[in-house]
This record gives structure tokens, C-alpha cells and sequence, in this order.
């Protein structure tokens, strides 16, 4: 039976004369059933007595196939010769993760730091897993040599390489496995799976297996060794994989390492054995020594988050008997060590970070290793819901009936289902999810590109064909992973005078207007204009203070203020002034918005003749995202990575405004690339970290959004809920401004909105904008009920929440979008926004008009706006919860809101009661 449950204590190491002589044991104290039963003593024996050594009250504990014995009354369990000791089950470390770890602990720690970098080894490493895994789909050598190293056109360049000499050096590393895959070592009974995704609930361990051959894993190398056996840390990747293999019932009995640099050719050179393939026993002893391995790391994480110490616990390389002079990774040690005064064997260069840094770091290292934590959550959600509860919770769509496989170009497969057609979830077109045969974790699953969601299709890309029975969310550790060597790059690798400023040592600084170069707004000269927006004296502030910004500006913009508008304003005066920009939002849609501003503002054209020189192939703009992240209209200045290495690298580095998310902006490739000036819209809506990603790569930054608006989307709660955006306002309100007129509501609309978040500032831009009304629709308002007229109104449908929907006020506000319709509103002017995506649901199937969460309307508008708030007797919700999408509802509409709620619900809160007053006047 398995015993698993939180450590109430860890007893003392001991030995005992059994009748197998001595042995080695340790018991430990576990409070069953998750900490629900009585705690119970479980005897550790041998060598899971290591185990038991990092071990500490609070952590979980999993023993599994243990053995019950009755001691002095009391029943305690045991290990047998089958059990497995699995400290923190629910921490999923990554394979690769333990690989760095074997060799090194510290080196686990400095590769969450600094990333993946941009380096050769690594793109031609990549290289070579793609080709092998053409090869073993069938595809021709040379073809696919050609095919994927264009495919790295633009990273090749980056690092100086031409193609002939990349595809010399991956043709040889691909010949050896060629050879091997032809040498008749395998038969045609040999079943080949390439790129295989495994998640195990068991062992906490998650990785992608380069392949299995006959359900054993292989794994390929691209180095030479010429010893008879594999390298230890690869031996302990591959028997990751065969423990991961070995929890769904394959029990695989050799694990296969592939070095591509060993070549049959050489094999007469005295150096070795260069057989490229090596194969070793995956006995039980190495699965268990890789299994206490995996403890120890997970306890180091544990130790990190919850140890008392004022600074998280992290390995200083003493844990392993590595040799820090034999390591490519020393320099990065010390120089970490040193800035961050950490302990560490391979000894500290240069000077610390002064504390409040070195705090920051730490607070910071916390709190997102506490949302790595929430991440995996997410993914036990997979094993411990049922189909039906992930569908429940918008986790999954199931239920699918697989239509068609299709095999499309390069490889890869098109997966097609049915859907029944009122199932919603979270996923949407372009995201990754997890496709599986309806059991993503111990059935066969397959990461894949949603490619098309329909109300009843689903189409996905993969590279392996699956049965399409069901589409989970995969949550991905990847935004984590990219904010911490974000952080790590800000604190330890950022200018003084940046951190000066971020850690308010001192005040942003701002160049004279006098000072601007001859011909700009406010500079001497005849010719110069008086402003560099003439209609909006605070969108004209804000240009000037991002032209000025010698550190930073900050540009806060109410819903509707033309925040987009002043970003393109911005970049063109920007670019005129002879800097690089770079554009970056949270999401593709602020990224793609702020890009068609800029082009709607004949950016292109004014580029072409201000800078005949440096526009770069695509008109001066360049944006950097995959091919269904990026909006359909700007397609066409896409950057795609697939090239002459040469003319990738200069159209990138070239380019006087380059675009992409700020995850985007984390990548191996961006950060490669440096601007003069990083602009960031929806800035109130980073973490920290997040907006680091992003400014880091230029000397100077503008940030713009509304803290008063959506703050950022994180699952922990912690620091990182707070914006760069917002902490900077409120320590530098000099260097920023409000953007006060808005070209959005009607007056009656945005009067609560103004009041209640911004001191009464917001004032409509024109008369025009302040006067419409449904009139303007061409719809005569005396045909609709009155509360459905005026600019605002109230309906209580007296409906009763039920979970998360409530079916009498949908049934109502489909009825009032009809009232709309029939008035002669046109249904693309008429949203509807719910608090819910139940509620959302239980809507849209009454309604063919645009029904989303408020999270999902953020940014956008109609000309009406039907808001439901579902919530009867309490108040509660994430609408409620926090007062800012409340903000973000009541602000989408431009000529008439009608707000559908119970209003003695709402009148018990004073916030809502002024909200009903406003509404109901
Ligand atoms: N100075 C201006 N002169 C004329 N029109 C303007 C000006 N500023 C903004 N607008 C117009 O007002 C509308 C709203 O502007 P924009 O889309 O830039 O707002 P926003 O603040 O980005 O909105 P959101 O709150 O949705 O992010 C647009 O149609 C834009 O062209």
C-alpha cells in the first residue's frame, strides 16, 4: 500500500542485526491521508535512509508498496524490496534539471538563473534532436539537414555562422545516428516514437523524452565519449525517463545514449570505443540512487521557500565532490556568488549588491518559485480531477470525436475533432495544450498548437498522431522560468544608474525640451512644430516626457484616452530622433493594436523617406512572435527565423522598431538584441520581473497602462501582483502623467468611473464623444423599455445564482440583447461581459452576440454593453473581489451600459450602492 502524507518528525539514524546482517534505518513520522489521519510511523531501511536525511518536518512524504507491521499495539509500515521514497511527490522537477543537479546542485540553481543562452553548442544541439527526429519519421538525411538548418536561419546568424558550415557540422553529427538507425541493429519490428511527453504523479518528475524505441528510452548527445559507458548525468536522464515509463507499466530494462560525435569512421583510432549508440542496464539500484537524487533537489526547493533562514537556501556546490576547475559553468558561479554574497565552493568574484538589491533578489526568487509552486498545482490537476471536473473548471474540452489525422508539411500531423458544441474552456487558438486519447497522463498525450476552435471543431497540430478525445490546458512553467533569469539579469547584470532609479536611490531624470535635437516640438529653431500632438495637451505631455526620459516615463492612461494612439505618437518621435525602439506589451493583441496605430499613422512611409537607409526589408517595422500569435495584418512584417543566416540577423538587428510580447522578450533571441528605448503597454499588468524582460534590454523605458485597471495575472499571492508600473507611480509621480480625455464614453457613462478611480479627472475629449447616444445608432429610444435607455441603466431580473451561472438573469440578458437588436442596433455593436466563464457560457448559447469575462474585454469596446454581475444574497466572485475589473466592465461601453444584478445584493456594499445609485438616476 502506498503511505503518503506530511512529516510530523524525522527520528534518528539507526542500525539494526537483522537476519541480513546489518542494515541502516531511519523512521519518520507522516500524518496520512494528506495530514487528515493519525500519524503514523514509517520505517525507512538501507538506503532510503538518505533519503530520510534531508527530509524535515512539514515536507510530504510518499512511501509507496509499503509493508504494515503491528509494533506494541501500534501499526507502522515499512519499505520493501518494491517501495519507492518520494520526498515533495507534488514538486515536478524537470529532467533536464536533474541532469545539472547529478553533475553539480549549484549548477541546477545557476542554470534557473541564466537561462538558455544564445550559443552554438545549443542551436546546433537543437539541430541535430530535430534531424533525428525527421530521421526516425522517415525523412531523407540531406533533406532534412537543409530543411532544419534554414529553420535556425536567424539564430545562426545572430551568432556569426553561415549556413554550409552549420549543415557540414550537423550532416556528421546526423551520419553517426543514420548509420546506427541503418546498421540492421534494429529490426522492423522496432517501434519508434521521437519526442515523447511524460509527466509522472509518482516520482514528481516531468521531461520529453528525445525518443523510445520499443518503450525504452534513447536519448541523444551531440558530443563525442569514448569510454565504453554512457556519461553518468546522461545515464540519469535516461532513467528518468524509464522510471516515468516504468510508472505506466512498461518496464524498461535498458536505456540507449546516442553521442553523435562518435563516428563508425573513426573507430579504428586508438582513443575508444566510438560506437555512437550505448546501451546500459537501467537496473533497480541506479533507478533508486536517481530517485534519492530527485529527493534531494526537491528538499533543497522545499528548504528554499520555507526554511526560517532570513535568505532562501540555495546549493553551494559542496553538495557534490564535482571539481569546479573541470567546469564550463565556474566563471557564472563566482561571478553570481559574488554579486549575491552566496556561499559556493568554486570561491566569489567582484562586489556584492548592496543589500536592498540583494533583498529585492531574494523577495523575488521567493515569490516566483511560490508561482512555480501554484504551477504545479495546475498540472496535479491533471491526475486528481476527473474528465469531467477539468471540464467543469475550464481546464479541458473532452468528450471529442477524432475526425481525421492528417500528416501535413514537415512531419508534423494535423489532428481534427468534433466538439460537442457547448463545451468552453480556457484554451483558445494559438496556445499550446496537451491533445491526448483521453488520458493526458498515464494514456498517450501530445503537446500540439491549437490551429482552430470552433463551436463544434477543434483542430491541433503535433508532431506524433494521437486519437483527438481530449485538450487540457498545459500550464507551463516557461513565464516563471523566463522572469527569473529576468530578475537575475536586472539586479546582477543592470546599469548602476537603472538601479539607481529602481530602487529609488534617485529621482528620473529628464533632458530640457530646449535640448531636443533642432526641428522637434518645443526645440529652437523656425521650423519646429509647437507640439507633437496638438488636440490633447496630456497625450502631448506624455510624448514629451518618453522624448525627454533620460531613465524612465511613465504614461498612465483611464480606459479610452488614446493610450495607444500617444504609443504610436511616441515611437515616431522616438525613431525620429535616431533611436531603436523596442514595443512590448502582455499580450500579441496590445502588441498588434500599437503596431497597427503606428502604421495607421503612415509610419512606414515616413520612415521610407526620413531614413532611406535604415528601414531594413520590412518598412522599419519588425515583429517578432509565432505565426498564430501574430494578428493576421501584420503578417507580413513578421520576422521569420527560417533564412540566410546573414540577412535574418541584419533585418533584426537593423530594424528601427522591433515588436513582441514581453515573454518574447525573455527568449534566447531577444536577448541578444539591445535598444535605446523599450516602450511597454499594459504595463499595469507585468509583475515585476515580467516589465524586467522587457526593459532590460534598453538603456531607457516607457511604461504605460492604469493601475487602476486589471493587475498582473498570477496564481500566488505574493509581491508579484504589484506592477513595475504601479510601484513606480507611487514613488515617482513626477515622472508621470495622466492621460485625462477620453474618447470612449458618453459623459453619463464614465462619470462613476471617474469619480470612484480617478479623483474626478476623466473628462469625454470632445462634445461629440460626451453626447452619444443610441440615438446615434440610428435606433429610436422610445421603442425600448426605459432602464434599456439614457447612457446607463439598472435591470434585476430576480434571478438566483446558482455556482457560477445564474439561468434566469442569462435568460434575461439574451432577452435584453434581442430588445437591442430588434431596435435596429447592429449585433456587432452589443457585447456582453460576465464574471464567469459559466455564466459566459450560459449566455452565449442564448445570444450570437460577443459574450467574454471581463478579463477578456479588457482593452476592447462596443457601442453597448451588457454587463451580468450572476452574484444574488453574498457578494463574492473574482468581479467582486477586486474593484478594479469592476473598473474595467463599466468602462467598455460607449453609448449605453445596462447593468444586469440583484440589487439588494449589491446595495449592501457601500461601493455598489453608489454603483446602483449612479446607475438607476
Ligand atoms: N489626440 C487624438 N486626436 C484624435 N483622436 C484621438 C486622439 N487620441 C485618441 N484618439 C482616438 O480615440 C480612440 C481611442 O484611442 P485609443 O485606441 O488610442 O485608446 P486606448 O486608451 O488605447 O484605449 P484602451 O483603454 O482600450 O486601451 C481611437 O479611435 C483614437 O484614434
Amino acid at each position: 500500500m502506498n503511505v503518503r502524507g506530511p512529516i510530523v518528525s524525522v527520528g534518528e539514524a539507526r542500525t539494526v542485526s537483522t537476519s541480513y546482517g546489518e542494515r541502516d534505518l531511519r523512521e519518520v513520522r507522516v500524518r496520512p491521508d494528506r495530514g487528515a489521519g493519525e500519524p503514523v510511523d514509517v520505517t525507512l531501511w538501507g538506503k532510503w535512509t538518505e533519503t530520510a536525511e534531508h527530509a524535515e518536518t512539514g515536507m510530504e512524504l510518499l512511501v509507496t508498496e509499503a509493508e504494515a507491521d503491528e509494533y506494541r499495539g501500534e501499526t507502522g509500515y515499512a519499505t520493501t524490496d518494491e517501495s519507492w521514497v518520494v520526498l515533495q511527490p507534488d514538486f515536478l522537477v524537470d529532467v533536464t534539471g536533474i541532469r545539472s543537479w547529478v553533475q553539480c546542485p549549484r549548477m541546477y540553481y545557476l542554470n534557473k538563473l541564466s537561462g538558455i543562452p544564445l550559443n552554438y553548442p545549443v542551436v546546433k544541439g537543437t539541430v541535430v534532436h530535430e534531424v533525428f527526429g525527421d530521421l526516425l519519421r522517415g525523412m531523407e538525411l540531406e533533406e532534412s539537414v537543409e530543411d532544419r538548418v534554414a529553420d535556425a536561419g536567424l539564430e545562426l546568424g545572430l551568432l556569426g555562422y553561415e549556413t554550409e558550415e552549420v549543415e557540414d557540422e550537423v550532416r556528421r553529427n546526423a551520419a553517426a545516428v543514420e548509420g546506427w538507425l541503418a546498421q540492421g541493429t534494429l529490426s522492423d519490428d522496432d517501434t519508434w516514437r521521437s519526442e515523447f511527453t511524460l509527466i509522472s504523479p509518482t516520482f514528481g518528475l516531468k521531461g520529453r523524452a528525445d525518443a523510445l524505441r520499443r518503450g525504452t528510452p534513447v536519448e541523444l548527445k551531440t558530443g563525442k565519449n569514448t569510454k565504453r559507458e554512457p556519461r553518468f548525468h546522461d545515464k540519469v536522464q535516461a532513467a528518468c525517463y524509464a522510471l516515468m515509463l516504468d510508472e505506466r507499466g512498461v518496464d524498461p530494462d535498458i536505456g540507449t545514449l546516442l553521442y553523435t560525435k562518435n563516428t563508425a569512421l573513426d573507430r579504428n583510432e586508438e582513443s575508444g570505443d566510438l560506437a555512437p549508440a550505448k546501451e546500459f542496464t537501467v537496473g533497480r539500484g541506479f533507478l533508486e540512487f536517481v530517485v534519492r537524487e530527485r529527493n534531494a533537489l526537491a528538499a533543497m526547493e522545499w528548504r528554499a521557500l520555507n526554511d526560517p533562514g532570513e535568505r532562501p537556501t540555495v546549493p553551494t556546490g559542496y553538495e557534490a565532490d564535482a571539481t569546479c576547475s573541470y567546469c564550463f559553468e565556474q566563471d557564472a558561479c563566482m561571478v553570481v556568488s559574488g554579486r549575491l554574497d552566496q556561499e559556493s565552493k568554486a570561491g566569489q568574484i567582484g562586489t556584492a549588491v548592496p543589500d536592498a538589491e540583494r533583498d529585492y533578489f531574494d523577495r523575488f526568487y521567493v515569490a516566483l518559485e511560490e508561482e512555480r509552486r501554484e504551477t504545479h498545482a495546475e498540472y496535479r490537476k491533471l491526475w486528481e480531477q476527473t474528465p469531467e471536473e477539468r471540464a467543469a473548471d475550464d481546464r479541458a474540452l473532452i468528450d471529442l470525436e477524432p475526425v481525421a489525422q492528417t500528416e501535413i508539411a514537415d512531419r508534423r500531423w494535423e489532428l481534427r475533432a468534433r466538439k460537442p458544441d457547448d463545451a468552453v474552456s480556457k484554451l483558445r487558438e494559438g496556445d499550446v495544450a496537451l491533445a491526448s486519447d483521453g488520458d493526458p497522463v498515464s494514456g498517450h498525450g501530445e503537446l500540439g498548437r491549437i490551429t482552430e476552435l470552433g463551436s463544434d471543431v477543434v483542430v491541433v497540430e503535433t508532431d506524433e498522431p494521437v486519437e483527438l478525445r481530449r485538450l487540457d490546458v498545459y500550464p507551463s512553467e516557461i513565464s516563471v522560468d523566463r522572469s527569473l533569469t529576468a530578475l537575475h539579469d536586472a539586479v546582477l547584470k543592470g546599469s548602476e544608474s537603472r538601479k539607481d532609479v529602481l530602487f529609488g536611490r534617485r529621482e528620473p531624470e529628464f533632458r530640457e525640451p530646449a535640448d531636443r535635437p533642432a526641428g522637434s516640438p518645443g526645440s529652437d529653431g523656425p521650423d519646429a512644430p509647437d507640439a507633437y500632438i496638438d488636440n490633447n495637451e496630456a497625450q502631448n505631455e506624455a510624448v514629451e516626457l518618453a522624448v525627454d526620459a533620460e531613465d524612465c516615463a511613465l504614461i498612465h492612461g483611464p480606459p479610452g484616452t488614446g493610450k495607444t494612439y500617444t504609443i504610436a505618437r511616441t515611437i515616431r518621435a522616438l525613431v525620429a530622433e535616431g533611436n531603436r525602439v523596442l514595443l512590448s506589451a502582455f499580450t500579441n493583441r496590445a502588441v498588434d493594436n500599437a503596431l497597427e496605430a503606428l502604421r495607421d499613422q503612415g509610419f512606414e512611409e515616413w520612415v521610407a523617406s526620413a531614413r532611406p537607409d535604415g528601414a531594413g526589408e520590412t518598412g522599419g517595422i519588425l515583429r517578432v512572435g509565432t505565426e498564430t500569435g501574430v494578428r493576421e495584418d501584420m503578417q507580413d512584417v513578421r520576422l521569420v527565423q527560417r533564412g540566410d543566416p546573414n540577412a535574418k540577423a541584419a533585418e533584426l538587428r537593423d530594424a528601427p522598431v522591433v515588436a513582441a510580447t514581453t515573454a518574447t522578450c525573455g527568449s534566447r533571441v531577444m536577448r541578444e538584441c539591445d535598444f535605446d528605448v523599450a516602450l511597454v503597454d499594459e504595463a499595469s499588468q507585468l509583475t515585476e520581473p515580467g516589465t524586467h524582460a522587457a526593459v532590460n534590454l534598453a538603456d531607457r523605458f516607457v511604461l504605460v497602462g492604469d493601475h487602476e485597471q486589471l493587475p498582473p495575472v498570477v496564481r500566488a499571492e505574493n509581491d508579484l501582483r504589484t506592477s513595475l508600473f504601479q510601484r513606480l507611480i507611487e514613488t515617482y509621480p513626477d515622472a508621470s502623467v495622466m492621460l485625462d480625455r477620453q474618447y470612449r464614453m458618453s459623459q453619463r457613462i464614465q462619470a462613476f468611473a471617474s469619480a470612484e478611480f480617478y479623483d474626478g479627472a476623466l473628462r469625454p475629449a470632445t462634445p461629440e464623444v460626451a453626447g452619444q447616444t443610441l440615438a446615434d445608432l440610428g435606433v429610436d429610444p422610445d421603442g425600448l423599455a426605459p432602464e434599456l435607455t439614457g447612457g446607463v441603466g439598472f435591470v434585476d431580473p430576480d434571478g438566483e445564482r446558482d455556482g457560477n451561472r445564474n439561468v434566469r438573469e442569462a435568460e434575461r440578458v439574451a432577452a435584453i440583447v434581442e430588445a437591442y437588436v430588434a431596435a435596429g442596433v447592429d449585433p456587432d455593436d452589443v457585447g456582453v461581459i460576465a464574471p464567469f466563464r459559466a455564466q459566459v457560457a450560459e449566455i452565449g448559447r442564448r445570444t450570437d452576440v460577443t459574450v467574454d469575462t471581463v478579463d477578456r474585454f479588457q482593452g476592447s469596446s462596443k457601442a453597448v454593453i451588457v454587463v451580468s454581475l450572476v452574484a444574488t444574497g453574498d457578494l463574492d466572485g473574482p468581479i467582486f473581489e477586486d474593484h478594479r475589473r469592476v473598473n474595467v466592465a463599466l468602462t467598455r461601453a460607449k453609448k449605453q451600459l445596462t447593468i444586469v444584478g440583484d440589487a439588494d445584493a449589491l446595495g449592501s456594499d457601500p461601493f455598489y450602492a453608489r454603483m446602483l445609485d449612479w446607475a438607476r438616476r
